[in-house]
């Protein structure tokens, strides 16, 4: 087992504008799923593993009105809220990487990035993850192999290619780095990518691709809602 220290970071200052989220209402992340807000299920998978975390954070944007009333019990121990979110993902976890650093964080300790918004993680694939990465050089991130044939496109959406997808993944979330590795990255990178992997991947780096599972998706279209509840109830249920 490595001296390193783990910590969480969980971007949390999406406006959901894909899920149909409007001004008027919650950001999809505090949106009720199977009786909890969606950010409550995230919380409860890192939770459950807590004695392995030194630290855990939950990055809002500066401007999130709904948290306190959402979370009330959030933060408790080895906690923190962190009111840095920027205008892009990249920023966020950037400006948290920075606050964790100013509350004590390593260089040399791992941090996993893990969405909000993908409520489905389970404690088992977390462990998962750091199973495969903690005696890595550079770190990986759960991802996932394509099930169906892919095709790249013309401008009128018209099939230009059939592409190979023996050597395709979807990237999914948590992704586990060293902080300093992670935050030098983004640095450079600015605010083009996408993921904590492609800042990695720009600096020369190949992160570890470490099989996730097709219910780790993204909230993100308005239909994801009603079938991310639906495993929630089935796993309460006993069945997914
Ligand atoms: N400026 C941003 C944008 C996104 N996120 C977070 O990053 C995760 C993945 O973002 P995604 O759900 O794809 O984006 P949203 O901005 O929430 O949605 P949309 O792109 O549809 O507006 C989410 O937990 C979201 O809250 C963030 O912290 N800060
Ligand atoms: C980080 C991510 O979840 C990996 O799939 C994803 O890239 C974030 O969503 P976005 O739509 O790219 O902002």
């Amino acid at each position: 087992m490595s001296s390193s220290r783990l910590f969480v970071l969980i971007p949390c200052a999406g406006s959901g504008h894909r899920a149909g989220h409007a001004q008027s209402t919650q950001p999809k992340q505090y949106r009720r799923l199977a009786g909890l807000p969606m950010v409550a299920h995230t919380l409860e998978a890192f939770r459950a593993l807590a004695g392995r975390f030194a630290g855990l954070a939950l990055v809002v944007s500066p401007d999130d009105r709904d948290v306190d009333a959402v979370l009330p019990r959030f933060p408790s121990e080895n906690e923190y809220l962190l009111r840095v979110g920027g205008v892009t993902r990249a920023a966020t976890v950037r400006n948290g990487l920075v606050a964790l650093r100013q509350k004590g964080a390593g260089a040399h300790d791992w941090v996993l990035v893990h969405d909000a918004a993908r409520c489905l993680v389970t404690s088992s694939q977390i462990e998962a993850l750091i199973a495969a990465c903690e005696h890595d050089a550079v770190g990986g991130l759960l991802a996932q192999r394509l099930a169906d044939t892919l095709k790249s496109s013309t401008a009128e959406s018209r099939v230009a290619q059939t592409l190979s997808r023996a050597d395709k993944w979807l990237a999914q979330t948590p992704q586990m780095f060293r902080i300093g590795m992670l935050l030098d990255a983004l640095e450079r990178t600015g605010d083009a990518v996408t993921d904590e992997a492609s800042a990695i991947e720009a600096v020369g780096l190949s992160p570890l691709l470490v099989p996730g599972s097709a219910q780790n998706f993204k909230v993100t279209f308005p239909e994801d809602f009603a079938l991310a509840e639906a495993v929630l109830l089935g796993r309460r249920k006993g069945l997914a």
